[in-house]
């Protein structure tokens, strides 16, 4: 062993340096060890404090916790104040727990994130010049879908149609058990989203046995119910199905003779395959129509769907849900087995198809249509985003032409009887914010502009028969300028409108979108104008920026226009006034039905609301 043995050389202090080292560490330690102990005490007892060892002024900002007494706090608190007497009333005082003290801290900002169906949304192109999806190549399309197209004059699909038509014939293709994705579809006006919905739909429904309520497409107004609803009847020639509107435009009991029939053999039995309606009316037709029957709904299709997110009229979703529920209930008894063939039994909730040019991207709203494994299409570059305004991205029709004009209140209608008479625009619609405005605005500009143009008022004082009767005549051009409010704004198709004029500003960046998106659609050149006072301009371009929208340039018209113009416009005005005057006077002695189309309730100078930069939205016409 010897031999292992090796004597290293040691020096005589080492051994003292080792064992001082040894006592330091060691002190260290018993050192923390103590602290750990007095920390782990303070925890674990409740900072609850004999009121009176605390300082007067200490008490009296603080606020004690803890849901005890102070008698049944009493053995505790003789523990703690042995335990910690070594500690000074200062130190005790620091135990109180201050509430709300956390509100003054500096949150850390959360980024929002969007869920992945939005983030990563589906593209559509935007280019409606270069279509190159012929109807006649597009082995996917019913034959009878492609000769009605034809008819109608349609040998290209636009871009969103031929994306969009195929994915849906597809969700369809898979077996029954599996349900569709939903989608939500976002594209500029004019860019074909009616035909996106109507062409599948009747594809999918052509050779569907039995008459039922197969598709249930939902509007926010009369005209555009009655606008898809004509879509649908033409495109369903030489098919079996049946297309009804429920808008409300003719009395309740009517619509329900049309949809509904009673059966001695098979009691309450369905007219119709395709129901187009507002969504008023649908909830009154779930709650009174005897025979209403959704339990062979297959497709919910929700246009404008923000708009009728913005008012959910009479909760129509929860009653159309609840309806589909009962049914559900109804065939089934109780809860089934589940099993394949139960499966196949079972009512599966309507396909829900949403388009919009301005839908919101925002999860928190589209949250409450109920969507199933979404996809969205669309135009606009999606991505996460940090702020509220971020989800707004819209985008208009690349055929658009987009400017704005400023000028004195006064000199508004110089401006408008500029470009309409002086430099020949043809086929206009303009709106303003009232429908006081629009009447006002038709009576001066047909005294003022007799010889050269035809303008005609379109607004909701109008029944329903006047007004398509004064759309169809600006498409025959016997008129030339139309001028109405926004209820015009949205989604209502009249063909080769070339100018819109916004003579009042938009009151939101969405109004906007809609309101310009009435020229400049299916891929025609458009020019759309927004008449701004000096006060306006700086909200027109925020509206703009919050709708990630490029700046758009200014038309400045010149001086010498105002001079020219403003003799004959005194002299208009004059008579403007002479004859609004008479309206008011005859609208007493007229019967109700002949105070149609008569909106000017007022006298005329009543009616210029105060101009005031808070007040942007006011309509501002100088008579
Ligand atoms: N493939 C096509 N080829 C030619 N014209 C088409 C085609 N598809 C649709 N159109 C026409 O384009 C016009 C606009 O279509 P539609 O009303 O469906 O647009 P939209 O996207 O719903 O617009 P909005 O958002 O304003 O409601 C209609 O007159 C329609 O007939």
């Amino acid at each position: 062993m010897d031999l292992f043995l090796i004597n290293r050389y040691k020096d005589p202090g080492e051994d003292i340096d080792l064992i001082h080292e040894e006592t330091t560490r060691l002190e260290k330690l018993k050192e923390k060890i103590e602290e750990r102990k007095k920390a782990f005490i303070k925890k674990e007892v409740p900072a609850v404090i004999h009121i009176k060892d605390v300082p007067v002024e200490a008490a009296s900002n603080n606020i004690v916790t803890g849901n005890k007494t102070e008698k049944e706090n009493e053995p505790e608190l003789n523990e703690i104040t042995e335990s910690q007497n070594s500690k000074s009333k200062e130190e005790v005082a620091i135990e109180f727990k201050v509430l709300g003290a956390s509100d003054f801290e500096k949150k850390t900002k959360v980024a929002r994130i969007l869920p992945y169906w939005l983030s990563h949304s589906l593209s559509i192109s935007t280019d409606l010049q270069n279509v190159s999806c012929l109807v006649e190549e597009q082995t996917w399309l019913h034959s009878t879908l492609k000769s009605n197209l034809l008819n109608e004059g349609i040998k290209h699909l636009f871009p969103v149609q031929s994306q969009v038509i195929p994915f849906v014939l597809n969700e369809h293709r898979k077996p029954k058990v599996f349900r569709p994705h939903d989608i939500c579809v976002s594209a500029p006006t004019g860019s074909g989203k009616t035909l996106t919905f109507v062409l599948p739909i009747i594809q999918l429904l052509i050779n569907e046995v039995g008459c039922h309520i197969r598709a249930l497409v939902v509007l926010p107004v009369q005209e555009l119910a009655a606008q898809v609803a004509n879509v649908f009847k033409k495109y369903s020639t030489k098919t079996h199905l049946k297309v009804a509107l429920l808008s409300g435009s003719v009395p309740l009991h009517q619509e329900q003779q049309k949809i509904v029939k009673y059966t001695e053999s098979s009691g309450w039995v369905s007219e119709v395959d395709i129901i187009v309606c507002t969504a008023g009316r649908l909830v009154e037709h779930i709650q009174n129509t005897d025979g209403f029957s959704l339990k062979y709904l297959k497709f919910l299709v929700i246009d404008e769907a923000d708009r009728i997110m913005d008012h959910i009229q009479n909760d129509w979703l929860y009653h159309v849900e609840r309806h589909i529920k009962l049914e559900n209930e109804l065939m089934a008894g109780k809860a089934p087995v589940l099993n394949w063939c139960n499966l196949n039994e079972h009512i599966k909730p309507p396909h829900k198809l949403l388009f919009s040019a301005t839908l919101s991207q925002d999860p928190e709203k589209l949250e409450q249509w109920g969507l199933f494994q979404p996809k969205l299409f669309s135009t606009a570059v999606t991505g996460d985003y940090e702020d509220d305004d971020q989800i707004r991205q819209y985008s208009t029709p690349a055929e658009l032409r987009e400017n704005f004009v400023v000028c004195n209140a006064e000199n508004k209608p110089l401006v408008l009887y500029h470009l309409l008479v002086e430099q020949k625009w043809d086929k206009v619609i303009c709106f303003t914010n009232a429908g006081d405005a629009a009447h006002r605005l038709t009576v001066l500009l047909n005294i003022w502009g007799k010889e050269n143009l035809t303008v005609a008022e379109l607004s909701a004082n109008l029944d329903r028969s006047t007004r398509e009767t004064v759309i169809k005549k600006f498409t025959q051009s016997k008129i030339n300028v139309l001028i109405g409010t926004d209820a015009l704004a949205r989604g209502i198709d009249i063909p080769d409108c070339n100018y819109v004029v916004s003579y009042d500003p938009p009151r939101n960046i969405k109004t906007y979108i809609h309101r310009v998106g009435r020229t400049g659609r299916a891929g025609k050149i458009g020019q759309a104008v927004t008449i701004l006072l000096p006060n306006q301009t700086g909200f027109f371009k925020d509206l703009l920026v919050k709708g990630r929208k490029s700046v758009i340039p200014e038309i400045r018209i010149p001086q010498d226009v105002f001079d020219r113009l403003s003799m004959s416009y005194e002299s208009a005005i004059q008579k403007t006034k002479e004859q609004i005057h008479v309206e008011i006077n005859s609208k007493t002695t007229l019967s109700p039905k002949g105070r149609q189309g008569i909106s000017c309730t007022r006298a005329a100078h009543e009616l210029e609301p105060p101009l005031s930069k808070e007040n942007y939205n006011t309509t501002s016409l100088a008579i």
